[in-house]
């Protein structure tokens, strides 16, 4: 089966700053990835290059096998995002929001609205449709970002540190939320993140350290006996270079 993620020997840098220094690895279809790196590991870079936001000058990339160097437009739309920084527009409301995206990618006016309601349907946000975006609280406004990723219906979605600024319960909220797209819809999900705790036993986890993966395996596996805190905090302290 081709995989959802294909990231081989990915290189990157800012000048002379390595930013991605051979990253490899693969997420199968359907599969719930967290990309766990303390700041500073990679993990935006990466995202900006998944995203077409930069191109890596090595290596290849490819969603849903598509590769983003040589179809970028073919791989890009097998892609929803979800940047760090929110990107609603506070003053239209949710389904305003995600038609508005719609038809930036060429979806149908006549399409949009269902497809809105399908999407928001699947976030348990289609009560909030008509809501302005600015009266919505953090956590509904990121489910409502990701409703509008997956309005061009990807086979992948990436969440740079979606929950950033949300408290505890917002953050357990989206956890499982999209934890149940990957489940239910087999949709593929790269999901980065320096919290341990929104990391499942099941999940695959590629820690980053540097620019390098130190660590790529279902999480309960590199835990092994020991909490997962533990054993991302030894491999990524500043001696584990
Ligand atoms: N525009 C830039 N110019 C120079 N160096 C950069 C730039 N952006 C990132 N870097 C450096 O590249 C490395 C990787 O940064 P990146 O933002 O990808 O990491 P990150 O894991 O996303 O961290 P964070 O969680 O802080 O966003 C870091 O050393 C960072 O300082």
């Amino acid at each position: 089966m081709t995989p959802g993620l294909r990231i081989e020997d990915v290189r990157f840098a800012y000048g002379a700053k390595t930013a991605l220094d051979g990253v490899s690895f693969t997420v199968e279809q359907g599969a719930f990835c967290a990309l766990l790196g303390p700041n500073g590991a990679g993990k935006s870079t990466l995202f900006s290059l998944l995203t077409g936001l930069m191109r890596a000058p090595h290596g290849r990339l490819e969603a849903a096998g598509h590769d983003l160097g040589r179809a970028p437009r073919r791989a890009l739309a097998c892609i929803g995002a979800v940047f760090q920084q929110p990107t609603l527009d506070l003053d239209l409301s949710v389904l305003r929001n995600l038609t508005y995206f719609a038809a930036l990618h060429g979806i149908p006016r006549r399409e949009a609205e269902g497809r809105a309601r399908t999407a928001l349907a699947r976030l348990s946000m289609e009560e909030r449709a008509h809501e302005r975006a600015r009266d919505l609280n953090g956590g509904h406004r990121r489910r409502a970002e990701i409703a509008r990723a997956l309005m061009h219906d990807p086979a992948v979605l990436l969440l740079d540190e979606p929950t950033v600024g949300l408290d505890a319960q917002a953050r357990a909220a989206l956890t499982a939320h999209v934890h149940d797209l990957a489940r239910d819809a087999g949709l593929t999900v790269l999901w980065a993140t320096h919290l341990v705790d929104e990391v499942r036993p099941a999940d695959q986890v590629v820690i980053l350290h540097r620019g390098r993966v130190v660590a790529d395996g279902a999480a309960s596996v590199i835990a092994g006996p020991r909490p997962l805190t533990d054993v991302f905090l030894s491999m990524t302290s500043r001696r584990a270079a």
